[in-house]
């Protein structure tokens, strides 16, 4: 190849953000909050209610005044006499006076007069109308009007991805309906004479299409909609005429067909008649990617070992298809770590105690070890890491 002119070798940071600068603005769209997982907020969103919306009981026991109660114990309890009963959804409309109490449940308001609570454990019943109590009310089992969130508040930020968790607080929140950006439309190529699909009869030679699988649950999981436009074999003609069935999406991801070999195809449709915004990252496993594009489509080219393509996914594109940062954490490492001069090592390695071990098997067509593995081992360029040392790990 003569001298190229675009980008080459260029790091996982760079290859994420220059896919990123490639990528449309999502419109906003409303979904009902109960089918929110996994998008993303379009705008902030504020409390329309206050949560709790009245202080309340944290315990099923009495509600009573803390000043009347101080000093109860098994052997010296105190008496106080009941005059209602506070219920979920049903308060006790009147004012409690000293020396009485109301029984009270798990989120019944709190009645006015009173400022603690003792648990049923903790209370003998004495005749009808009255309770004895074997320890003091406490007013930290009082659960504060407004303790979670206040009315009006902004409590979620746009940009933030809605996890199970999230859209449990968007509800409380109030809303019935969020503002999420719409989802990236992601179009899916397998390439190569020798994929085929699993279920068929395979060859000597042929390999069942696992990235394709791999990168569609990937995908799903990063909340993107994808078109799967199945598999191409190696040829200029055929991959043309696969891409072009990619038509509306707002990215075409392929596996395959981007290293040295003379039949890496993509390689050369993107090189010699598309456009190309960079080739090779400097890490491994993965380091022949492409990105370039076709017809004012951005194409991202993941290299075909099934290690590879996956790890690509993992570092580069999802976090440029989310906006979401790589999540690493820092953990001991319980064996050494290679090193690579020029690159960026991302080792399969498997967490046990808290501590990192090298899965062993690091080629990139040993997609087992992805399935085994807890998590990759960053090793930076030109590090190396010893025994004992501490590592930055993402989690699989
Ligand atoms: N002379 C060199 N050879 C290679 C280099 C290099 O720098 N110089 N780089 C190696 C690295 S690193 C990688 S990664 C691979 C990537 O190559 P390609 O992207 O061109 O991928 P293919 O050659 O098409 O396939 C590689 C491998 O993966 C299998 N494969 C392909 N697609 C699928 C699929 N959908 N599901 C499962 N497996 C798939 C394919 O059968 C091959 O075994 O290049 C190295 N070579
Ligand atoms: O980058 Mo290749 O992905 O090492 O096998």
């Amino acid at each position: 190849m003569s001298q190229p002119t675009f980008p080459m070798h260029v790091s996982v940071a760079e290859a994420r953000d220059m896919l990123a600068a490639l990528l449309p603005r999502l419109e906003t769209e409303t979904v009902p909050v109960n089918r929110a997982l996994g998008r993303t907020l379009a705008a902030d969103l504020e409390a329309l209610v206050s949560h709790p919306s009245a202080t309340e009981s944290a315990l099923d026991g009495i509600a009573a005044r803390e000043a009347d109660t101080l000093g109860a114990s098994p052997g010296t309890p105190v008496r106080l006499k009941l005059v209602g009963e506070s219920r979920a959804g049903v308060p006790f409309g009147g004012q409690v006076s000293a020396g009485e109490c109301v029984r009270i449940y798990t989120g019944a308001p709190l009645p006015a007069g009173v400022d603690a609570i003792c648990p049923v454990e903790e209370l003998e019943d004495n005749g009808p109308e009255h309770v004895l109590l074997r320890r003091p009310a406490f007013p930290g089992d009082v659960r504060p009007e407004g303790g979670d969130f206040r009315a009006s508040e902004v409590i979620m930020r746009a940009g933030l991805r809605l996890s199970a968790p999230r859209v449990a607080l968007a509800a409380a929140l109030g809303h019935a309906e969020v503002p999420v950006r719409r989802k990236l439309r992601v179009a899916l190529l397998s390439t190569g004479d020798e994929v085929i699909e699993p279920g068929a009869v395979l060859q000597p030679g042929q390999v069942y299409d696992s990235n394709r699988a791999g990168l569609s649950a990937m995908l799903r999981e990063s909340g993107c909609e994808v078109s799967e436009l199945g598999h191409a074999p190696d040829s200029p003609a055929s991959l043309q005429a696969a891409i072009a069935g990619a038509g509306g999406a707002d990215v075409l991801l392929t596996s395959g067909g981007v290293s040295m070999g003379k039949y890496d195809f993509m390689r050369d449709l993107l090189i010699e008649r598309g456009r190309v915004a960079f080739w090779k990252v400097r890490m491994r496993p993965g380091g022949p990617a492409i990105l370039g594009g076709w017809n004012g489509l951005p194409v991202f080219g993941l290299p075909g070992n099934p290690v590879s393509s996956l790890v690509v996914f993992h570092v580069v594109v999802r976090p440029a298809l989310t906006g979401q940062p790589v999540q690493s954490l820092k953990l001991r490492a319980a064996t050494p770590f290679r090193g690579l001069k020029d690159k960026t090592a991302f080792w399969r390695g498997v967490i046990r105690d808290g501590e990192v071990h090298d899965y062993g098997q690091q080629g990139s067509g040993i997609l087992r070890s992805l399935s085994d593995a807890d998590a990759l081992v960053i090793v930076p360029e030109g590090g190396a890491v010893e025994t004992g040392d501490t590592v930055d790990v993402v989690l699989l």
